[in-house]
């Protein structure tokens, strides 16, 4: 823990900051002040005489981490002197994997900045936290930080300029992306189960129905289709209809042995989440596998929906914020059996709103952020468009559920030879 400390103090100045003021992200980097330069002003969007801070969540231990950065808004919230403004935060350093760090920055009037100040002090003693001071000397919007308790040799508080810095290509999150919000092998999720195992007691019960181990082996005698699709775009319509057609076996993901623990899942932060849905995956695949010796086997939701709503999950802004088309998170594991054919349904929004208010169903929390969250809809379709091997094949789900049917079976006799 105290190397890796040291190593991110030590590269401290090659860090990129990013904080989402009024919802645009400003994007500030720190440097020490040159002789008779003038430093730029940095946060337009704060008013003169603000004092703020940040803090920002780091431990070698990423299940730690994790959890508390989920809790820190809450915990933060419930304590701070009302006035205080927190908006959300983040460092990383430009081009390096598994490098972005998270948190809040604050605002506080400067009146009440002693207790925000008090209670900051008193969090960074105790938690996994690095938190800055931010002071603009001169009144003019000029900008210092100063990173507790850091300091020189000889005990002087070590503070640097804040200067604007560009924006990076990618959102700064798709450096963190691979193997903490997208699994790409079975060993690299279950290693984040086991280490959850003494926190979660549940995460126990899902290692035990997992199998001993993971291959993407031969292909299945009968072909296996995987049917994907926002919510409410007739998945459930479609598979149960197919199912019937072809004779096949339908089967649900998650599987049904990880219903009991699935809520229980789903209140965890993404790296804790995620890993247990890509496990879910490997138990699927080997119920595809023993299914598809008998019949074809048609799939409700598998890898697709797990990479893509947590490539949409963990971005922000439109699509064009996405990994280029081609980026290597969205590759498809290579221990995981590959379908024989995916069709991703696709949906007017206005019509699935419509198909979603007749359902009249209990919506969970990351249906409600699609109704909700047009940006993150079209991240997610855009994410399911861009994952490869196999790729998806569209087909728009706004005719009659009959329709609907009729389309994808010629597809499947087209693809599948069936
Ligand atoms: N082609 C269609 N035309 C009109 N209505 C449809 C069509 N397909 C499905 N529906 C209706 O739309 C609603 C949503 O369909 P369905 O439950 O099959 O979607 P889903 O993709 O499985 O949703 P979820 O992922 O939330 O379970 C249902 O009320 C269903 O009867
Ligand atoms: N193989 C799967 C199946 C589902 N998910 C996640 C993605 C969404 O958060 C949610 C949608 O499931 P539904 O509401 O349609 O049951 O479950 C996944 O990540 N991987």
């Amino acid at each position: 823990m105290a190397r890796r400390a040291a190593s991110l103090l030590s590269h401290w100045s090659s860090r990129v900051f990013s904080v989402e003021l009024d919802g645009a992200p400003t994007y500030f980097a720190v440097r020490e002040k040159r002789r008779g330069e003038d430093a730029p002003r940095v946060f337009d969007a704060v008013r003169r005489g603000d004092r703020c801070f940040s803090v920002l969540v780091w431990s070698s231990d990423r299940v730690r981490s994790a959890r508390f950065h989920a809790q820190l808004k809450d915990r933060l919230l419930g304590r701070l002197p009302a006035g205080c403004r927190l908006s959300p935060m983040s460092s990383f350093l430009p081009n390096v994997r598994d490098s972005l760090i998270k948190g809040y920055f604050l605002k506080a009037d400067s009146p009440s900045s002693s207790p925000t100040e008090r209670l900051l002090r008193d969090f960074s003693q105790r938690d996994p936290l690095l938190v800055c001071s931010y002071l603009n000397p001169d009144n003019d919007q000029v900008w210092t930080q100063q990173l507790w308790p850091d300091a020189d040799r000889d005990g002087t508080p070590r503070v640097l300029y804040v200067v604007p810095s560009e924006a990076p290509q990618e959102h700064p999150s798709t450096l963190n992306l691979i193997n903490s919000d997208v699994f790409y092998s079975f060993e690299e999720a279950q290693a984040v189960l086991k280490q959850c195992g003494d926190i979660i007691p549940e995460a126990a019960s899902v290692l035990e129905l997992l199998p001993s181990r993971a291959e993407a082996r031969s292909e299945p005698d009968f072909p296996v289709i995987v049917v994907e699709g926002l919510d409410a775009t007739g998945k459930t319509t479609l598979t149960q209809a197919l199912r019937d057609a072809l004779g096949a076996a339908l089967l649900p993901s998650p599987p049904r042995c990880l219903s009991p623990w699935r809520a229980r899942f789903d209140q965890e932060p993404p790296l804790i989440r995620r890993a247990f849905y890509a496990l879910g995956n490997y138990i699927t695949a080997e119920n595809m596998r023993q299914e598809a010796t008998k019949a074809p086997v048609i799939v409700d939701r598998y890898w697709h929906s797990t990479a893509a709503y947590a490539i949409g999950t963990a971005l922000s802004g439109p699509p064009s914020s996405l990994p280029a088309e081609g980026s290597e998170v969205y590759r498809w594991p290579g221990d995981l059996l590959q379908p024989s054919l995916v069709v991703v349904l696709t949906l007017d929004g206005e019509e699935r709103k419509r198909r979603l208010r007749n359902r009249a169903q209990g919506e969970t929390e990351e249906e409600q952020q699609l109704d909700h969250n047009h940006l993150f809809r079209l991240r997610v379709e855009e994410a399911y468009h861009r994952i490869r091997g196999p790729a998806c094949v569209t087909v728009d789900a706004g005719p009659s559920a009959d329709q609907v049917l009729q389309q994808v079976l010629l597809l499947i006799r087209d693809k599948c030879q069936l």
